[in-house]
Parts: C-alpha cells; sequence; structure tokens
C-alpha cells in the first residue's frame, strides 16, 4: 500500500484527491492539511499531493523534501525562478522524488502532444484557455507549458516568426507573449478547464481542443503519479509526458 497525504485537502481538486486515495485498492490515506493545519499530520505518508495555491506550494515542498516525502504536485504557477529553487531543494536534499504536472488529464496531456507534433507544419498558433473565474493564475500552467512545447518544436525545426501586422493595440487585445506565442485567457462562469489550440497555414486551420468536464477527470492521472513518482529517474520530472511514453 503506499501512504498518501494530501495537502489543500478541502479544496475543489484535494478534496477529489482524498477521495480518488481513499477509493483506490492500492493506496492507504494518511491525513489531510488545509490552509492553518498543522503538516505534521501527514508524517509516515510515502507521497503527499499538493493542490494548494501557487503563493503556498513552494513552502509545501520545501518542508515535503526535507522529510523526504515524495511530492505530486497539481498547484501551478511555476515560473523559472521556482523551478530553479526547487531543483536546488532537491539538489541539497537528495531523496525525495518531485513530479509536477500543470495537468493531470490523460487528454489534456494528449492535446499538448498532439500541439507539439502539429506546431513545425503551421505558420501561426495562437492557445485560447478557458476557466471558472475562481482560478488565481493567468494564463493557465496547461496553456503556459503547451506555448513552450509549440514554441521548441517551432525553434527545433527553423521555423519564421509568425505573422503579425498589429502595430495599434489596446493592451492585452493580443494576449500575453508566452515565448512568442500568445495565449488569451478567459474566465467563465461554468466552466472547468478548457483549451483550445489554432493552428493556421495557407489555406486550412486545424483546431485542437480539450474539456475538463469535471474534477474527477484529473484523478487517474493523479493516482498514475501516486503510483510512480518514487521510480522516477530525476530528482524533478515536469509533465505527466514521461508516465505515459510520450515524448
Ligand atoms: N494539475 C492539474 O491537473 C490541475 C487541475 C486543477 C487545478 N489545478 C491547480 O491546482 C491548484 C488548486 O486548485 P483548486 O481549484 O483545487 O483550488 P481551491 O482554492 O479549491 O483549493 C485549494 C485549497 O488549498 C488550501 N490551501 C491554501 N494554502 C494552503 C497551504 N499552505 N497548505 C495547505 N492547504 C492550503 C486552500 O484553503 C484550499 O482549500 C491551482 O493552482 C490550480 O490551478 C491543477
Ligand atoms: O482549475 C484550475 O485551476 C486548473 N488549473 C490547471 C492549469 O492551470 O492548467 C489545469 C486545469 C484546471
Amino acid at each position: 500500500m503506499i501512504k498518501v497525504g494530501v495537502f489543500g485537502a478541502h479544496g475543489r481538486m484535494g478534496s477529489e484527491v482524498v477521495a480518488a486515495v481513499q477509493g483506490a485498492a492500492d493506496t492507504e490515506y494518511v491525513a489531510g492539511v488545509d490552509s492553518g493545519d498543522d503538516r505534521e499530520a501527514v508524517r509516515g505518508a510515502d507521497v503527499v499531493v499538493d493542490f494548494t495555491h501557487p503563493d503556498a506550494v513552494m513552502d509545501n515542498l520545501r518542508w515535503l523534501i526535507e522529510q523526504g516525502i515524495h511530492a505530486v504536485v497539481g498547484t501551478t504557477g511555476f515560473d523559472d525562478a521556482k523551478l530553479a529553487e526547487l531543483r536546488g531543494l532537491l539538489d541539497a536534499h537528495p531523496g525525495a522524488k518531485v513530479l509536477l504536472a500543470p495537468n493531470f488529464g490523460i487528454a489534456a496531456v494528449l492535446m499538448m502532444h498532439f500541439a507539439k507534433l502539429a506546431a513545425p507544419y503551421f505558420e501561426s498558433t495562437e492557445i485560447i484557455e478557458l476557466h471558472h473565474p475562481n482560478k488565481a493564475d493567468a494564463p493557465s500552467g496547461t496553456a503556459t507549458r503547451t506555448a513552450e512545447l509549440v514554441a521548441a518544436a517551432r525553434r527545433d525545426a527553423g521555423a519564421a516568426a509568425m505573422p503579425d501586422a498589429t502595430t495599434a493595440e489596446v493592451p492585452g487585445a493580443r494576449g500575453a507573449d508566452i515565448d512568442g506565442v500568445r495565449v488569451h485567457a478567459l474566465r467563465i462562469t461554468g466552466m472547468i478547464a478548457h483549451q483550445e489550440i489554432v493552428f493556421g497555414t495557407h489555406g486550412e486551420t486545424l483546431t485542437i481542443r480539450h474539456d475538463s468536464m469535471n474534477r474527477a477527470s484529473f484523478m487517474p492521472g493523479v493516482l498514475l503519479g501516486v503510483r510512480e513518482v518514487a521510480g522516477l529517474p530525476d530528482p524533478l520530472t515536469i509533465g505527466l509526458e514521461p508516465l505515459l511514453g510520450l515524448e
């Protein structure tokens, strides 16, 4: 049995994770920790799953790594500075492994993979992400990672800069520039998590769309992470792709 703790246990995602861990045959739920609770409650866990807040996650990870507890992290809002700090912490405290995935939906991971494959064949690519209005970070972690994957695939293929004649712009009208890829973030009541990647070339367009209909959709990916994290080859793994044989 894999002993599992949950940080953010009272939240929208954390409560789904508690139910998934309690329902799986090979995992044992140790404890849940939410804002203000003592993290000591998860001592004894092999793995802690973190779905908290971009402002809280680094402090949680520092503690877990110092205790040698593996972490499966869904919390978003990671930038280069946070990733560098995380790598430093893992170097200083060998033992704990961290799996950090901006999206645990298997179909969402496939969407990112397909976008990476398509990117070199199109002059233009833009991303539209649509989420519920309670989300703290924009653009989403998924959109940011998709933009980075598209940009890297275009660079590897020697693609020219995307055409864009805009010279007069109301700030924000063209979205955020992530590694040269425009990302547009919508916050819409009633939605959960959705994304479109729109590709265009002469006379043809391609749109790849993914929709999460509920938060249970993320649980197969979270449980896969819980099962695999201890055996991952590197201290830090970003994205679920290697666990699905996609790279
Ligand atoms: N990777 C994925 O597949 C995926 C899917 C959905 C959401 N997310 C991300 O997960 C995060 C949480 O999303 P949510 O919708 O569940 O948010 P939420 O606000 O519903 O839940 C977050 C919970 O964390 C708690 N919390 C805050 N600080 C804490 C701390 N220091 N220790 C313990 N608990 C703390 C809050 O009280 C809250 O209960 C966000 O960053 C979101 O973008 C990722
Ligand atoms: O609900 C959220 O918040 C989500 N966040 C992730 C992101 O930022 O990509 C994944 C989808 C849901």
